[in-house]
């Protein structure tokens, strides 16, 4: 069990195409993540082993992302008090809605934050997570603002028909 300053874990290898959207923004911004697997379902014992030690290993974000009865991102949630940054992986029979709520729907007190279904939650997890970090640390924060320049910039007005 790796640990950096953001962990990204997910249920099944199978999660991986859609997840390592979200080391596009943490690579750009030289945040330090590491990602593995880890499932609430098949690996409890794991689970609870990295909830337990995830913050004294110094991680200061965790982004887990999951499909179907996703039930890791809330897991993970109320085993620790590192923000959680959810995905619902798009699942093969009802396309990600039931890991969207399965995410999302969390009892009051014990929450994730969770992001849109599939490879685009993936990228934008990374964002949150560049952003949470930026609150403190000044040069992930200038990083980021650069970051967030270039996109603006990029944007176009003139319609290409
Ligand atoms: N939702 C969970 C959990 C969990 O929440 O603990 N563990 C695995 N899974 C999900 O099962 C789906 C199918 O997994 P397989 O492809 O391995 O059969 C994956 O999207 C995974 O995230």
């Amino acid at each position: 069990m790796n640990f950096s300053t953001v962990n990204i874990v997910m249920g099944s290898q199978s999660d991986w195409k859609t997840m390592q959207a979200a080391t596009e923004v943490l690579s750009a911004l030289q945040i330090p993540h590491t990602a593995g697997v880890v499932s609430a379902h098949r690996t409890p014992a794991r689970l609870q082993e990295f909830a337990a030690r995830a913050e004294s290993e110094g991680t200061k974000v965790i982004i887990a992302g999951a499909g179907g009865a996703a039930h890791l991102p809330g897991m993970i949630a109320s085993e620790t008090i590192i923000p959680v940054v959810g995905v619902p992986v798009a699942s093969r029979h009802l396309n990600g809605l039931d890991s969207l709520l399965s995410i999302v729907q969390m009892p009051r007190g014990i929450t994730t934050a969770t992001q849109p279904i599939g490879e685009a939650g993936a990228y934008n997890a990374g964002v949150m997570a560049a952003q949470i970090l930026a609150l403190s640390d000044s040069e992930v924060r200038e990083r980021f603002r650069a970051w967030r320049q270039q996109l603006t910039d990029s944007v176009g007005y003139e319609i290409q028909p």
